[in-house]
Order: C-alpha cells, then sequence, then structure tokens
C-alpha cells in the first residue's frame, strides 16, 4: 500500500465517523456558509501567482515548523502579496485541522485554498463552511466522475476547484469543465520524489482556458522564471516558507523579487 493509499483510507473512515457526529444541515447554517467567495484562480492571474501554504509537517519531511500561529502565517501570507493561502486540513499526516482553516479565514481576506484528501462531497461543504474559497481534489486517488461530481459540486457552492496531477494519465483524467485551476505536482505522493522537470514535462496537455499551476519543490524564484514560459501561472509553495521563523518575512522577500 502506498502512502497515499493509506492517507486515504484513513480519510474514508474519519469522514464516515464525522459525517455522523455533524449533519450536512449544521455545516450549511455556518454564518460561513453565507460569505461571498472568492476566485483564487482570478486572483493568480491578477498578482503574483503565489499560493503560500501553511503545513506544519507531512510524511515526507515529518516537522517543517510547530511552533506557529496559524493566524499570524496567514496574515503575513496576505501582507507579502501571495495571490492566496493554501491550509492543510489533515490531522493525521500533516498535523492541519479545520480550525486552521477557521483561523485564517478570520485573519485575512485573500482566497484561502483547503488542502485536504476529498473523497466525499461532505468534506466540500466542510470547505465552505469554514471559510475556504476553493478546493484541492487529487486526481490519483478519484476517478474521472467524481472528478466531474465533486468539481460540480464545488462550482454550485462558489467555489474553485484546483485539480492536481503527477502524470499524463491523471492529467488527461482531470480536464472536466468545472475544473478551474490544474495543478501538477512536482513531488510523487507515492515515492516522495520532487523534480519540477514534471511539471515542463506535462504542460503542454493543458488546454488554454485552465490556470496552469505548478505545486510543491519550489524554493527558488529562478525556479518561477523557469516556469513562467511555460504558461504556469500559479505555484504552490510550502516549506520553503514554513521552515522559517517568519513565513510571511520570507513570502514577502520571495515575492518582492518577482
Ligand atoms: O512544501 P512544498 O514542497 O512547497 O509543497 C507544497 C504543496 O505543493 C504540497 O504540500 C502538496 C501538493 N499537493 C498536495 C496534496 C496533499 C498534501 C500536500 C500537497
Amino acid at each position: 500500500m502506498t502512502i497515499l493509499e493509506k492517507i486515504i483510507a484513513d480519510k474514508r473512515k474519519e469522514v464516515a465517523l464525522k459525517k455522523q457526529l455533524i449533519p450536512t444541515r449544521q455545516l450549511e447554517q455556518s454564518v460561513l456558509f453565507e460569505r461571498e467567495t472568492r476566485s483564487l484562480a482570478k486572483a493568480l492571474r491578477e498578482g503574483s501567482g503565489i499560493i503560500a501554504e501553511h503545513k506544519r509537517r507531512s510524511p515526507s519531511k515529518s516537522v517543517i515548523n510547530n511552533s506557529l500561529s496559524v493566524q499570524d502565517v496567514a496574515l503575513g501570507y496576505e501582507t507579502a502579496s501571495a495571490s492566496g493561502m493554501s491550509v492543510l486540513t489533515d490531522g493525521k499526516y500533516f498535523g492541519g485541522s479545520l480550525d486552521d482553516l477557521l483561523l485564517a479565514r478570520a485573519a485575512t481576506t485573500f482566497p484561502l485554498l483547503r488542502k485536504e484528501f476529498i473523497v466525499d462531497e461532505y468534506q466540500i461543504l466542510e470547505a465552505k463552511a469554514h471559510g475556504a474559497d476553493a478546493i484541492l481534489l487529487i486526481a490519483a486517488s478519484l476517478t474521472r466522475k467524481e472528478i466531474e461530481d465533486f468539481s460540480a459540486f464545488a462550482k454550485a457552492l462558489h467555489l474553485d476547484v484546483l485539480c492536481e496531477s503527477h502524470n499524463k494519465e491523471e492529467l488527461l483524467k482531470s480536464i472536466v469543465p468545472n475544473v478551474d485551476m490544474l495543478g501538477i505536482n512536482n513531488r510523487n505522493l507515492k515515492t516522495f520524489e520532487v523534480s519540477i522537470e514534471i511539471s515542463k514535462d506535462l504542460v503542454s496537455l493543458i488546454p488554454n482556458d485552465f490556470v496552469k499551476v505548478s505545486e510543491s519543490g519550489i524554493s527558488s524564484v529562478s525556479a518561477i522564471k523557469e516556469l513562467q514560459p511555460y504558461g504556469f501561472e500559479g505555484f504552490l509553495i510550502g516549506e520553503n516558507f514554513m521552515k522559517t521563523d517568519d513565513p510571511g518575512a520570507s513570502a514577502k522577500e520571495f515575492i518582492e523579487q518577482l
């Protein structure tokens, strides 16, 4: 079993339990359900293109940073002119939570992406109820039908959809009308190997009406400069900022060089 399969198996159990405890109607009654969302795809096209991530730990790196408050990180990223923020909400493998999303929302107004292993529409309602503007779908663990259904469900809630893939087969499966952004994950979620060459190799398969996003393993401004001519307009960066004492200040310094 790969780590991704293990995460997904755990996630299915977690969602089944949560569904019993918090009914969807309770999520729909949340104050944030009424909030007007902001488009992450549009923000990427109009701004710096950086999606800065809050990530305490990961299966590949163990602890990255455990001593910061998510509100401070969120405000720092917004002040740095990141186009949006990715908030990891998985607890078991990434040390995140839906409370992190809620606190990031309370601290900022820029677009927030719920970074989660989505296996059920219920999690999309949770995203909306906790202040997200966009959701992530991971093609490696979804069928084309699920990508179609989940993205249509998200759109109906006015949430943008970033669908990520790591190879040709996953990418072709992700080209569905309700997806706004197609992400290429430079990290193989099965082996953790990272290379930005993956982004360059796959980008030509992405039709023009999708915002192209390169994800993971980006640690220098020169990597961005290398990727931009290939048509990438979004760049998802986590560890490079989170490993420092002040991720917001690191993001600011980075974005000023773009
Ligand atoms: O920390 P990095 O290498 O900059 O990567 C950020 C982000 O791309 C990565 O956390 C990520 C991309 N897709 C994911 C799916 C699940 C969990 C995490 C991820």
